[in-house]
């Protein structure tokens, strides 16, 4: 399913506008990156691609062949998420699961997911006493267990360390390779040259470049976005 953004602009109360004029397109098959300086607008971006933010002017699109809104099919990781009920893994990763998957094919379903995440050892665990990465991975799988046809991460990889960062990396690229369409909010370069298909620049709000990562992500882009001169 893909995902247009048409000329949005969001600010937060009545202050001044976070992203404007924002045009975009995500397409199914693609992982795809959103950069930006800090306070640039990425989480923004993100919670309007999910529908937990709502544009002041312009519109967000979700598409399937019959141009519906379906925003069940959107699975969302937040940049941080601290759950502080006392809820066991396993069951955290059920939420994610569509209410007419029961028995033993919503049991599967968890496995997978807690395999695919190596997060099998955490699953009669309380998630309030997971450590910073395993709680990403184990929300990551609550993602990965609702099978939506939209994925959107913010900073999936910061928790991580350098294994779980490739392993979360590789599953996001096969969901893509899936037809999903992959969005992420990343500050390592490296890795989205290594690992992504398209980038949107974000700039003080607005759309400073965006296409191919091949072709975009230059080293004179990084020093116009960041100011800095650095081997990408
Ligand atoms: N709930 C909020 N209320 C008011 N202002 C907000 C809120 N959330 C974000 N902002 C402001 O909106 C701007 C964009 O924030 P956003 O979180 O989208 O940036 P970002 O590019 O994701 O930053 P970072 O790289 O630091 O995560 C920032 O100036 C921020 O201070």
């Amino acid at each position: 399913m893909a995902i247009v953004m048409r000329d949005v602009q969001f600010g937060y109360h009545s202050g001044q506008a976070v992203l404007r004029g924002v045009d975009c397109h995500f397409a199914p098959g693609q992982l795809v990156a959103v950069v930006g300086e800090n306070g640039s607008g990425k989480t923004t971006l993100l919670k309007l691609l999910a529908g937990i933010l709502r544009p002041q002017a312009g519109e967000v699109q979700w598409l399937d062949g019959k141009r519906q809104q379906m925003s069940h099919q959107i699975g969302y990781l937040a940049q941080q998420e601290n759950p502080s009920w006392a809820l066991q893994v396993e069951d955290m990763v059920a939420i994610g699961l569509p209410a007419e998957l029961t028995g033993a094919a919503a049991e599967e379903r968890i496995h997978a997911a807690l395999l695919a995440t190596d997060s099998l050892q955490f699953r009669g665990r309380n998630v309030a006493e997971l450590s910073s990465g395993e709680l990403q991975r184990v929300l990551f799988a609550r993602v990965l267990a609702a099978e939506p046809q939209i994925i959107l991460a913010d900073e999936p990889t910061a928790a991580l360390d350098l294994r779980h960062q490739e392993s979360m990396l590789n599953l996001l690229q096969q969901q893509a390779q899936q037809g999903r369409s992959v969005v992420v909010v990343m500050h390592d370069l490296r890795l989205v040259k290594r690992w992504c298909d398209a980038l949107v620049v974000l700039q003080n709000g607005r759309v400073f470049r965006s296409g191919a990562v091949a072709a975009t992500l230059t080293p004179e882009l990084v020093t116009d976005v960041f100011g800095v001169t650095e081997v990408i």
